[in-house]
């Protein structure tokens, strides 16, 4: 017989957001269920952020060795112990996976159950041999990479991002399908780990990013070696005994690419299948589930947070998320998501990093607005550093107020941090004139752009002839 239980939460997930919503509950003394199907920690710590950016971390090391002529020392063609490589990405894994063990959510008061769950009424979950009647339900159940429906992709052997970094050997050539941000971040990194790589993108690479910093980013992947195949339909994939073969055609007609491995990377779909959902009244569609600003399904007694809800899919957007609803769970508080505050970094080499509103959406929204840009290159850091592209880019609107920026530079994920603050709380250029960057830094471009657009100021008549008549004072 199924054994009841009563938690006051009861979260089902246990990746970034989960494991964020049972924490924090457990805080504050709440009695909280937490059910994980699979390995703690989620995508993020197993098959996605992680492994991704260890990954970035040592081709950007190979890619210094290549480079390092430049800076007068001697350069050389990386040699990459992949096996060293993979037992790397695992002990990074490793090293973090304590912090989201079963073992450590016991401890902080949260029973964990190690099972699938399922809605089988309005409040009550199914979960291996226990019934968990809840006062509040959390779905945190993510995401999974979406296969495009290709002709022939079933008869061919490829790989995922939850199945790339158990690879224990480097491809010879890699095919990506898909130039979104995993995409573009795995082509970039396994190229300069010395693989050929090929990307085929039905539309535009990054296409949610701002082009113009985008276009960055792209043409360093192309200038590195990375083939690029844009606005390209793919026709069929055909295994030819260790290779594979996919059919394309685009604007330049028919074509084929050949490899050794096929990475798909053409987005994600929602974990929600399983769930029961509609045992439980709740709405969902291909997208994920539906819930409004607040993240509250159609069923008052449950919060859908994280990748399932199908907004923005990021490791700090379930965090952000897991903070809204224990507001609402915890303290009745009402708590609406702003997805404008939210930043979005691409981990390629320049990164691409932004946050509230780009040119385009702050002129549909505003009209006229202004937009500042400068050149990192400009920077006398960038010059010690021998960086040569990158740009940032500050959209205000009236009185100043920080609408949005983007950012194309090295460590633009780090560089973005101050204006995610400045987007967040409301701030105007005027603020960002009067703090003191330390010299030299990266960050220190976007006051020099902030000054250079209030310098026409200087040249005001009015300002100089104040100026002047300060002077009988002394
Ligand atoms: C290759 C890659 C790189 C990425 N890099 C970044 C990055 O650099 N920065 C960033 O911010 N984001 C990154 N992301 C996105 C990030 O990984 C996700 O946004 C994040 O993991 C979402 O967290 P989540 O808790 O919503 O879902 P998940 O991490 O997917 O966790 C959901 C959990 O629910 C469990 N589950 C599912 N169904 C059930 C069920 N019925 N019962 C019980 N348990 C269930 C699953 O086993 C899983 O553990 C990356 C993603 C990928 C694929
Ligand atoms: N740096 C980060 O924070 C980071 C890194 C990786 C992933 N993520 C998150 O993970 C999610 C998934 O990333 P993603 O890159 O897999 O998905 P995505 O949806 O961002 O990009 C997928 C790309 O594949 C293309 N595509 C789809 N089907 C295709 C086909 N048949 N042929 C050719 N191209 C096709 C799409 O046009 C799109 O450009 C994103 O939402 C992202 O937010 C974040």
């Amino acid at each position: 017989m199924a054994k009841v239980i009563n938690p006051d939460i009861c979260v089902i997930g246990g990746g970034a957001a989960g494991l964020s919503v049972a924490a924090g509950a457990a805080a504050f003394g709440v009695p909280v269920v937490l059910i994980e199907r699979g390995t703690m920690g989620g995508d993020c710590l197993n098959h996605g952020c992680v492994p991704s950016k260890t990954l970035i971390a040592v081709a950007r090391h190979a890619q210094a060795i290549r480079m390092a002529g430049r800076f007068g020392l001697a350069a050389g063609q990386p040699v990459v112990d992949y096996q060293r490589l993979h037992a790397r990405i695992h002990e990074v894994i490793a090293g973090i996976a304590p912090h989201d063990s079963v073992e450590r959510f016991t401890g902080l008061g949260v029973e964990v159950l190690q099972s699938s769950a399922r809605f089988v009424d309005e409040n009550t979950v199914a979960a291996g041999d226990h019934l968990v009647r809840a006062r509040r339900f959390v779905v945190a159940t993510g995401s999974s990479p979406a296969i495009p429906d290709i002709p022939g992709l079933d008869k061919v052997s490829f790989l995922t991002n939850e199945t790339l970094f158990d690879l224990t050997r480097l491809p010879a050539h890699l095919i990506i399908v898909g130039a979104g941000p995993v995409g573009i971040e795995m082509a970039q990194a396994y190229r300069r780990l010395g693989a050929g790589v090929t990307v085929i993108e039905s539309r535009r690479a990054l296409s949610d990013a701002d082009p113009e910093l985008s276009s960055i980013a792209i043409a360093a992947l192309r200038h590195g070696g990375v083939v690029l195949h844009e606005a390209t339909t793919i026709l069929g994939a055909e295994q030819d005994g260790g290779r594979v073969v996919l059919r394309c055609e685009n604007g330049g007609g028919v074509f084929q690419v050949e490899g050794s491995d096929l990475l798909i990377a053409a987005g994600r779909r929602p974990n929600h299948a399983s769930l029961g959902l509609a045992a439980a009244g709740i709405d969902h569609n291909a997208k994920g589930i539906e819930v409004g600003p607040n993240l509250r399904t159609s069923n008052r007694r449950v919060y859908a947070i994280g990748d399932v809800a199908g907004g923005l899919q990021f490791t700090h957007v379930a965090s952000y998320h897991a903070r809204l609803v224990l507001q609402q769970m915890l303290f009745r508080l009402p708590a609406r998501e702003d997805r404008t505050i939210v930043p979005k970094v691409t981990y390629s080499d320049p990164e691409i990093a932004e946050v509230g509103l780009s040119e385009t959406e702050a002129r549909e929204k505003f009209g006229a607005v202004d937009v500042i840009r400068t050149d990192l290159a400009a920077g006398d850091r960038a010059r010690t550093d021998g960086v040569e592209a990158g740009v940032i880019k500050i959209v205000a609107g009236r009185r100043g107020r920080i609408l949005g920026v983007g950012i194309a530079a090295p460590g633009a994920g780090e560089l973005i941090n101050m204006w995610s603050l400045a987007v967040a709380n409301g701030m105007t250029l005027k603020q960002v004139r009067g703090y003191v960057a330390p010299y030299p830094t990266l960050s220190e471009i976007g006051k020099q752009a902030v000054i250079s657009y209030y310098a026409p100021l200087a040249r005001k008549a009015v300002v100089r002839s104040a100026i002047r008549a300060l002077r009988y004072f002394g």
